[in-house]
């Protein structure tokens, strides 16, 4: 089982620290969301776990080498950093023969992946006139030719169309329910909700968070509820004492949180309390991870 190991892992760019002290790790079996704003590191990340950019300090290992000692990199570690990249004007198979023969694969692996990523009837088309999510799909093909146990993905879903989006964030479930662990960045919490296992947030190139999803969803995802009655004092007594945490809303409304709506209806019915609003409330995970990386945004747009 190969996992990918962040340790203080460090990126100057001549005055700017982009990647600052990170440390994370990345288990096998799980989707991980590599979670940040713009401009947050999370590429400059992923380049140098990839070996394509070299740690000021630190390291990057994955199964416990850095990228420039792996022996079969293609065998170990599939990534996709820049999505609509296409290579030169290869059908799409040849570009991925080509490929498998200079990393010493054997030829069949092509069509194996070709048949995975659901490229077989455009195989011996050229990539210029695919999609991007095609184009996408030839960039995750290659990705997987050496059957590798991490997988790397910036940003996959940019750009794409809900049909497209879908497909991406199935695949990576199925890559990781095989067993292989894979990092995938987003700017967007909402693509992650539905897709990670676990999370590293990132701002400014630090560590914000690192977390179960189910965690944080428990944390900043439960609901409260919004109560309205003619004696809101009087009933926020029998919330709190019957375990509720309440405190004021516009209008004399109560916000109650630690007690389902259902529950709240009962205790209002059990008190002969009369109650003229009950409406849970859903709080969306953007909101939380606005929040969470308020402080590490660059630019900040002005409030319009
Ligand atoms: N080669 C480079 N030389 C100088 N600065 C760089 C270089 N590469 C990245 N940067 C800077 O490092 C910072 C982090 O960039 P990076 O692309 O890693 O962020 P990101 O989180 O991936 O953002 P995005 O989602 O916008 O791609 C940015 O301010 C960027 O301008």
């Amino acid at each position: 089982m190969t996992r990918i190991a962040v340790r203080g892992l460090t990126k100057r760019y001549g005055p700017d620290t982009v990647v600052d002290d990170l440390s994370f790790t990345v288990e096998p079996g799980q989707v991980t969301g590599f979670l940040g704003p713009n401009g947050s590191g999370k590429s400059t990340t992923m380049k140098m776990i990839m070996g394509l950019a070299e740690p000021t300090r630190g390291t990057a290992t994955i199964g416990g080498r850095r990228y420039r000692d792996l022996r079969m990199p293609l065998a170990e570690v599939g990534a996709l950093l820049d999505a609509g990249a296409v290579h030169g004007s290869r059908k799409a198979r040849d570009h991925l023969l080509a490929l498998a023969v200079s990393n010493g694969l054997p030829a069949r692996r092509v069509d194996e992946v070709l048949a995975r990523t659901g490229l077989e009837s455009v195989a011996g088309k050229r990539p210029g006139g695919f999609s991007l999510g095609m184009r996408q799909r030839l960039g995750i093909s290659a990705a997987l030719l050496g059957d590798p146990g991490v997988l790397i993905f910036d940003e996959p879903v940019n750009g794409l169309d809900p049909e497209g989006i879908r497909w991406i964030r199935d695949f990576m479930r199925s890559l990781a329910g095989e067993g292989r662990a894979v990092l995938v960045s987003s700017h967007l919490m909402s693509e992650m909700a539905r897709t990670a296992d676990h999370l590293v947030v990132i701002g400014r190139g630090r560590l914000i968070a690192d977390t179960g999803m189910g965690e944080f969803l428990r944390a900043n995802g439960e609901g409260t509820v919004l109560v309205r009655t003619p004696e809101p004092g009087a009933f926020a007594l029998r919330l709190t004492a019957a375990g509720a945490t309440v405190r004021d809303g516009s209008e004399s409304s109560l916000v109650v949180s630690g007690m389902s709506g259902e529950e709240i209806g009962r205790l209002a019915a059990y008190h002969g309390v009369v109650l003229s609003e009950l409406s849970p409330q859903q709080p969306s995970l953007e909101d939380a991870f606005m929040e969470l990386t308020k402080d590490a945004v660059e630019y900040q747009g002005a409030a319009a």
